[in-house]
């Protein structure tokens, strides 16, 4: 018995000796990359690349990717080799190239380098995450629904949506309340999507455990380091990842959500139902029936068509992204947006003088037309962009063999490349004082002065995001609605300054934002 006990200790000991020597020479070969191909990068760790802080989770990716661009200018240089773990990942640090890159030679870098398995996990065959034709098609086919005619038909919905805002806000005004406007403004948020992408009227205020909400944020919210492994494996080796049924989304999560779009299609199909959301134009793609920039038509044909243009599940696919995609970077938005208000009061009063001011000149509703015409409004969210962008990189894959301009370096297919915005909207160069706030900044005089490329929340080009407009659109809406109402300012119990969680892969503060309301029309 102690014989064989002592064979099997030894077989293990073996075992994991060859794996480690494995890994060892793998990950000492891998760091070769770019020393070979001639291109810069900092001197490797063993195994971690240049992603220590970042994988043990010290530091965000967004300021790990500022500090290597802050390098790369620091050294002249126009790009330069990163690892993450194993990974070479290209970062440019030149505007001409990135917009290059992102533009003028898209056809190159078609592809975001994420993992995607229709079969097993539905819903990871997303806008977001489709590759090549298929996502050409696919945008293609969705974009008139994101367009501003599209838009101003659907305010009306996203109008409604703010309007219970201040029904929680009206509870803690005038007592000193603290008030977490994250968590605010976020239930507002899956009010927001619930309604205008799934067709819901979730009332997340009153309904707080709605199931909607409770899978948005398991999916959203979790941090365990599990997740974070599984993510990064996908991330990593996601062939390896396939084989071993590895997904991002759990069964429970994707039947719900598969469940909850079959039965709105089903109900509005048979009831040929139209309402003003992204839902309907689903439909509308699902039946073939072209989307129109200035009426919102019916969800069935006036013919019956042999095949559908979309399935269920692409359907759900394409919800539960703009779910992920929009959700987070809107209420961390609007609440950096309010907290920097916050911080600056007679900045504050003189936004909401503008917001009255224009609502006068509205018959006092807040239509689409208002909030296009305020100006001041707007140069506060693109400067909140800038300071706090939620996507502090983009990344694309190099999908067509690429020869970097006055370089002798050929970017083979497969390369993962990366642009890091969050260096660019810190950038002194570009922005002066970066940790200022200063909606200033935006003014036409000020645009004119550094490139258009050097603001990029919503990355650029053919793959930037598909509803930005949106985006924009309905954090307006949030904070005309919460600024016409209330005074904001800071409560003590905010630490200041804000930190940025290291754990959370966008832009997210690592204590709660506490504010205090004053309701202004019994001031
Ligand atoms: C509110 C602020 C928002 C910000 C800052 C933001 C930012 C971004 C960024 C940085 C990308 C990647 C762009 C690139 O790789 O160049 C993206 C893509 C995308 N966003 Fe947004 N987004 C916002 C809101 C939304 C909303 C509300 C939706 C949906 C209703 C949405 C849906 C998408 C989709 C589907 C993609 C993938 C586009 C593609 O690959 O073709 N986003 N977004």
């Amino acid at each position: 018995m102690a014989v064989i006990l002592a064979y099997l200790c030894l077989s293990v000991v073996v075992m994991l000796l060859v794996l480690l020597t494995f890994l060892l020479s793998y990950s000492v070969v891998a760091h070769r990359y770019w020393k070979s191909n001639g291109v810069f990068s900092l001197e490797p760790q063993l195994f971690f690349g240049n992603a220590k802080s970042v994988v043990l989770q010290k530091e965000g990716m967004g300021m790990g990717m500022k500090h290597f661009y802050d390098t790369l200018k620091r050294n002249g240089l126009a790009f330069g080799g990163y690892y993450f773990l194993t990974r070479p990942i290209l970062v440019l640090a030149d505007m001409k190239l990135i917009k290059d890159v992102l533009t003028t030679d898209f056809s190159h870098f078609v592809d975001h380098p994420f993992y995607i398995d229709e079969e097993k996990d539905p819903l990871s065959a997303n806008l977001y995450s489709l590759q090549g034709e298929k996502w050409k098609t696919r945008r293609s086919k969705l974009a008139p629904a994101f367009s501003a005619g599209r838009l101003k038909i659907m305010f009306e919905t996203i109008a409604k949506c703010c309007n219970q805002l201040t029904v929680v806000i009206d509870e803690s005004a005038g007592r000193g309340n603290a008030i977490d406007i994250m968590d605010i403004i976020a239930n507002m948020g899956v009010d927001m999507i619930g309604s205008c992408a799934f067709g819901l009227d979730c009332n997340s205020f009153k309904n707080t455990n709605n199931k909607f909400k409770h899978f948005g944020l398991q999916f959203l919210h979790n941090t365990s380091k599990w997740r974070a492994f599984v993510f990064m494996l996908l991330f990593m080796f996601p062939d390896l990842s396939k084989k071993l049924k590895l997904t991002l989304n759990n069964k429970e999560m994707t039947d719900f959500f598969l469940q909850l779009v079959r039965d709105v299609a089903q109900h509005r199909e048979e009831n040929n139902i139209s309402r003003k959301d992204f839902m309907h134009s689903l439909l509308q793609i699902k039946n073939n029936v072209e989307i129109s920039e200035t009426s919102l038509g019916s969800v069935m044909p006036s013919v019956r068509q042999e095949e559908d243009g979309a399935t269920i599940a692409e359907i759900a696919g394409h919800c539960f992204s703009f779910f992920v995609a929009g959700f987070e970077p809107f209420s961390t938005t609007t609440s950096f947006c309010l907290y920097e208000l916050s911080l600056n009061t007679t900045l504050q009063d003189n936004l909401r003088k503008e917001i009255n001011s224009v609502l006068d000149a509205h018959e006092g509703k807040l239509t689409y037309d208002a909030v296009m015409d305020m100006g001041l409004l707007d140069r506060c969210l693109k400067e909140t962009l800038r300071k706090h962008s939620p996507a502090t990189s983009h990344i694309r894959l190099c999908t067509k063999p690429y020869k970097i301009p006055n370089s002798n370096l050929t970017l083979p297919i497969g390369t993962t490349v990366l642009i890091p915005a969050y260096g660019l909207h810190m950038d002194p160069k570009y922005y002066p004082n970066p940790e200022i706030f200063d909606p200033d900044r935006f003014s036409e005089e000020n645009l004119a002065k550094r490139p258009a490329e050097s603001w990029m929340p919503f990355g650029l080009g053919p793959r930037q995001c598909v509803s930005y407009l949106f985006g924009l659109l309905e954090m307006k809406a949030g904070l005309v609605t919460l600024l016409k109402r209330y005074r904001f300012s800071l409560h003590p119990s905010t630490k200041t300054p804000i930190t940025m969680c290291p754990k959370n892969p966008v832009m997210y503060p690592s204590s709660t934002i506490y504010l205090s309301a004053e309701n202004i029309s019994i001031i």
